[in-house]
């Protein structure tokens, strides 16, 4: 169903309630998700982006309906992943020859996904497109936000961007708009979405907001294609992107570990509750990895100054739970981040090294050798685990 957004510009998106994984299996979307496609009708009739394959269907039929698809003039795909434009070889079946206009990288990763010579149009950075009742379309190149192809589309007269995965999150929502839905839920989805997705980008992201503000464009809406429209405060969002490009921490610390048998928990538990007396301050919050939402647990540390990952030693190794966060946790580089390790064992004890391995090759400045327990914390290790909770609020 179309909804309009301002004068002659409407969505015309899909809202996946049921989505619960995205990009496979490697990010959750509790809230779901919506791929938000939109319809200018001026003089030219133009879509902007589409929606994921599996409603590609449905999606061309819901359009037919809004509009006769031969009216359509031309199609904006601002980036060639499939949750944007699963719909073309459907729309374009019945369309054909229609202009679709994109990045140089769009054509190549829209080709190689779908193997059609469609009659692409290459624009680049600040060029136009005529829209006609005055208005224009203004192309801004993303190269990185987060593929190669990514761009945003401007139009001018309504002052509406098109971010396209810039700016969005993973929030199914009848609602449209930011001021209309619970701001803690938005602002987490945004940040997870940030933090997950966009944040090993961060240095061409500040580039690239210096690049858009230098543009000097009046912004009273922007369309992202993942969840909600940012229309009270537009600019709101690229603030916060500002700050989170810069190497963002709050005064939080984030411990996060598995076990097997609940030593490496209690001293988890110590930990904490060392940090706690040392500095009353700090936010401390505890995570057995194998039970929690590993994309949630990415944002927690991106929000942290510091993370404290425990392991016990498990034939030679870490836990595979440990083992697999960190491994995504390397692929973020995050910057500006402290880290200390812990773990029990009961004769070779190598959990600990292993993980300071793993934290100082995705860039976090590891603190120590890390504390070892053998077999299971009695009182003294107890203590101790809190005095080294102390140790690490000093940091
Ligand atoms: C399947 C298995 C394999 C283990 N392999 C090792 C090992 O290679 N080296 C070592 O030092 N301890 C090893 N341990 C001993 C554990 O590290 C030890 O029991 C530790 O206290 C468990 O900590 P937790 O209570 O946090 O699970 C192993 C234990 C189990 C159950």
């Amino acid at each position: 169903m179309k909804k309009t957004i301002k004068n002659n510009v409407s969505w015309v998106g899909k809202v996946d309630w049921e989505l619960r994984r995205f990009h496979g299996d490697e990010y959750t979307t509790n809230h779901g998700s919506t791929y938000n496609s939109y319809l200018i009708q001026e003089e030219k009739n133009v879509l902007v982006d589409t929606v994921w394959l599996p409603y590609a269907g449905e999606f061309v039929e819901n359009l037919a309906r809004e509009i006769d698809l031969d009216q359509i003039d031309c199609i904006i795909a601002n980036h060639g992943e499939v949750d944007h434009s699963g719909a073309l070889p459907e729309l374009l079946k019945r369309i054909p020859g229609t202009p679709v206009y994109c990045t140089a990288n769009g054509v190549k990763s829209l080709k190689g996904q779908y193997h059609q010579d469609w009659n692409f149009q290459v624009v680049k950075t600040g060029d136009r497109l005529d829209v006609g009742n005055g208005k224009e379309l203004v192309f801004v190149e993303m190269p990185m936000l987060h593929w190669p192809d990514s761009m945003a589309t401007y139009l001018t007269g309504d002052n509406i961007l098109f971010s396209n995965d810039a700016f969005g999150q993973h929030y199914a929502s009848d609602r449209l708009y930011n001021d209309l839905v619970d701001q803690c839920d938005l602002h987490k989805e945004a940040l997870k979405y940030y933090a997950n997705i966009l944040a090993p980008f961060s240095k061409m992201l500040q580039r690239k907001l210096g690049e858009i503000k230098s543009m000097n464009l009046d912004i009273d809406i922007i369309a992202t294609s993942h969840g909600i429209l940012w229309r009270e405060n537009p600019l709101q969002i690229v603030e916060k992107y500002g700050e989170w490009a810069a190497d963002y921490q709050e005064n939080k610390i984030t411990i996060l570990y598995d076990t097997m048998w609940n030593g490496t928990r209690t001293l988890a538990e110590g930990i904490a509750e060392g940090i706690g007396l040392a500095d009353p301050e700090c936010e401390v919050m505890v995570f057995n990895l194998a039970k929690s939402d590993k994309n949630d647990l990415i944002a927690e540390v991106f929000r942290s100054k510091t993370v404290v990952v425990g392991s016990p030693t498990c034939n030679g190794g870490v836990l595979h739970s440990v083992a697999g966060f960190l491994h995504m946790l390397q692929e973020l580089k995050l910057k500006n981040k402290k880290a200390a390790t812990f773990g029990c064992y009961g004769w070779s004890g190598e959990s600990t090294k292993l993980l300071n391995e793993m934290l100082a090759h995705g860039g976090f400045q590891v603190h120590g050798e890390g504390f070892k327990c053998l077999w299971n914390p009695d009182g003294d290790r107890q203590q101790a685990a809190l005095a080294y909770g102390k140790e690490i609020a000093g940091l």
